[in-house]
């Protein structure tokens, strides 16, 4: 269990973290969302005590990092780029750890295993791929079998392999018992990994919530339909108090119909459609529609139909 109460960094003038409190629970994937700049890997270093709170607390199963008496055996976490000395062999860099942490030599060999680096243990690290690195510092991360996990942007830069083996790997070990905590800018590799959502922005908490439940809230499911008449169409769903939207395609976004009412109108003034569909509210609109706020810089490409198209 991760507890932050009144969590607070500053750095000079900016307040990165602004007095946040949450919690992250055993037996699930809790996934951390905030725009660039939001505050998540500020929050995930003071969790693992690289980062000295200017205000409040965070612990791990009820202690600071620093008070933690076999830290390894409580909390892995995987950062950003993590430092390895590339000269070494990664059986060697995990052995070291493993030596300095009072763990035996054959869990090295176990986590070598658990992230299928076997064939590679030997080599020296510095010529590791990107997903090679990433499985390494997983390995690290494991290393102690510790209950509690972050992981700090898991995904970045791997391939459709490593992202689907990443994504299966948290999902196994929340299901373990674990408390999981992933931060990740991939809204839909976000959806299929996480059960509970923490969103931050501009270092406060936006949302503490399910996923189904933050989607619902935050999104609604909307009609899809494209017509060679799409701008008599517009007009006439407009006419029915909906609002419309043009999708990059040229197709109409309809909110607060249903498909049939939509269908219904079209047939009424005899269009044609190529298209009706019900496209489900997605974690990256509710996302985007929460945080349109907290994001400094950001470009509008969802513009209303103007009248008469
Ligand atoms: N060492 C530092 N010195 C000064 N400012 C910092 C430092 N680390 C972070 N910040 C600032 O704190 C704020 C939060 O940064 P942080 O890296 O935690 O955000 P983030 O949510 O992880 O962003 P991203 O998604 O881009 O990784 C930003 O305004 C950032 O510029």
């Amino acid at each position: 269990m991760i507890t932050a109460e009144r969590l607070t960094k500053r750095y000079g003038d900016t307040t990165a973290v602004d007095a946040i409190d949450f919690t992250v629970r055993p037996g699930s994937v809790t996934g951390f969302l905030g725009p660039n700049g939001a505050g998540k890997s500020t929050t995930m270093r003071m969790v693992m005590g690289l980062d000295h709170p200017s205000g409040g607390r965070v612990t791990v199963n009820g202690r600071a990092y620093r008070d933690l008496p076999a830290p390894l055996h409580e909390v892995g976490a995987l950062l950003e780029a993590k430092a390895i000395h590339g000269g070494r062999s990664a059986y060697h860099h995990l052995l070291w750890l493993a030596k300095t942490n009072g763990i035996p030599r054959r869990r090295v060999d176990e986590v070598i295993g658990l992230v299928g680096l076997d064939a590679v243990a030997h080599k020296r690290s510095g010529g590791f791929s990107l997903g090679m690195g990433q499985r390494l510092g997983i390995a690290a991360a494991l290393l102690g079998d510790p209950g509690v996990l972050l992981f700090d942007e898991p995904v970045n830069g791997l391939d459709p392999e490593g992202i689907r083996w990443i994504r299966t790997l948290i999902r196994s070990l929340a299901a373990e018992g674990r408390t999981v905590f992933v931060s990740s800018h991939l809204m839909s590799e976000m959806a299929l990994t996480a059960d509970h959502l923490l969103v931050i922005g501009r270092g406060q908490i936006l949302a503490d919530t399910g996923m189904a439940d933050f989607i619902a809230r935050n999104a609604a499911a909307h009609v899809r339909v494209r017509s060679p008449q799409g701008g008599v169409l517009a007009e006439a769903l407009r006419e029915r108090g909906w609002t419309i939207r043009r999708d990059d395609d040229g197709a109409l976004l309809v909110e607060g119909a249903s498909a049939e009412q939509v269908g219904d109108v079209a047939g009424s003034r005899g269009l044609y459609l190529h298209e009706l569909s019900v496209v489900n509210a997605s974690l990256e609109e509710a996302f985007m529609r929460l945080t349109a706020d907290s994001v400094e810089y950001h470009a509008r490409t969802d513009q209303p139909v103007p009248a008469g198209v």
